[in-house]
């Protein structure tokens, strides 16, 4: 490089660095800004997430960027980050409190991830929360007693002797409440054993969220919905969206999106085990779609296998759904062993027409998640 190159990469590197500063105060200041926003929202007993707002000011800022000639995703990008961090901060000045006649929520199992998750969103929404966990049984009557709702979120394996075996004898009103990943058996347990109010929920998410806004939260209806209608609403102040469902056609769908979905990804782990593949250079030669695939199968393996191992096994149908999945894996080998270049496209093609459209939105969807990917490479 020239001395002359040298100095006028230095001068204008010294003025970015000036306007990174200036983002940096002005993020401070859009942060300041969403904290008063979120007390005022709190003592207006209103969820944080406003995705009207969001909609309205994405497609104003936007507008602009056109205008100025700014990429108009790059600001949208932006100001999406931005909001997740809007939804951080409402943990500092808590949720309004949709129930505070409730008398103490229970949570069995509330020693475990989700249990801590849904214990801390209580307290801050301003519920007392007691933890009732497996050596606790003991005080179990007295904690029952003055219970406004019991939320059941233990190993799925466990879930239906536990409710059928500990339950019988909660207040009449009562709310019960699992957060199973499978509906129709607890909710059938649930319903047998208590005659009040009852709910099944599933959480589509994991404990590691750090807020709930946008996560979506599977509820099936057991009975009494006007009684536990208000932990309805408490979880759509956390800005949770509610999807209604059927247990039946709920726990088929969790067949494909958990049971099958994880257990390929478990054999995918295996198989690069067994062949000792190396991490260090499939990283180096991975393309971004690698690296993300290969991230979704390896976070597989810093969880708990009991958790993994209780969603695969919990349905009969998981195991026709895996052994389904097998048949086609089976059948497009012996394409590939017939050399049948021919089948193979017609097949691609047969099931790039079921996804119709969405194979264009997923594509889209993915071409960011992949951008990002790249943005987080070091060196
Ligand atoms: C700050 C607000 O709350 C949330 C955060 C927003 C943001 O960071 O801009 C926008 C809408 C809401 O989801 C608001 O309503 O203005």
């Amino acid at each position: 490089m020239t001395e002359k190159t040298t100095a006028e990469l230095e001068k204008l590197r010294g003025l970015i660095d000036g306007v990174d500063n200036q983002l940096l105060h002005l993020l401070r200041k859009r942060l300041d800004l969403v904290a008063q926003v979120g007390a005022v929202k709190h003592a207006a007993g209103l969820p944080i997430y406003a995705p009207a707002r969001e909609a309205a000011m994405l497609g104003k800022r936007r507008e602009e960027a056109q205008a100025m000639g700014v990429n108009p995703q790059l600001i949208e990008d932006v100001l999406r980050r931005l909001m997740r961090e809007s939804y951080l901060s409402e943990k500092d000045v808590g949720f309004k409190q949709i129930k505070p006649d409730l008398g103490q929520i229970v949570i069995i199992g509330g020693k475990g991830q989700l249990g801590r998750l849904f214990a801390q969103m209580f307290s801050l929404s301003g519920y007392r929360v007691q933890i009732l966990d497996k050596d606790d049984w003991q005080v179990a009557d007295s904690l029952f007693a003055g219970a406004g709702l019991v939320l059941v979120t233990v190993p799925i394996g466990s879930t239906c002797e536990l409710i059928r075996s500990r339950l019988g004898s909660l207040p009449k009103d009562c709310v019960l409440a699992d957060l199973t990943s499978i509906k129709e058996a607890p909710l059938n347990a649930m319903l047998e054993t208590h005659n009040g109010p009852v709910v099944g929920l599933h959480p589509m998410f994991g404990p590691d969220v750090g807020s709930l806004a946008k996560q979506v939260v599977v509820v099936c209806h057991g009975r009494g919905q006007t009684q536990y209608q208000w932990l309805l609403e408490q979880i759509g102040i956390w800005g949770a969206r509610l999807v209604e469902a059927e247990a039946v056609r709920h726990d088929k769908a969790m067949q494909l999106v958990q049971a099958m979905r994880h257990f390929s990804s478990f054999v995918y782990g295996l198989n690069l085990c067994r062949e000792q593949a190396d991490i260090d250079s499939l990283l180096e030669f991975s393309s971004p779609i690698y690296r993300l695939e290969l991230a979704m199968v390896g976070r597989l393996f810093a969880q708990d296998p009991l958790l993994y191992a209780d969603i695969i096994f919990a349905q009969q149908g998981s195991l026709e759904a895996i052994a389904d999945y097998l048949d086609n894996y089976r059948e497009a080998l012996a394409l590939l062993q017939a050399g049948d270049r021919q089948g193979f496209i017609s097949r691609f093609n047969e099931v790039a027409s079921w996804f119709g459209d969405y194979a264009a939105q997923f594509q889209r969807e993915s071409r960011a998640m992949l951008q990002s990917v790249n943005d987080m490479k070091t060196g």
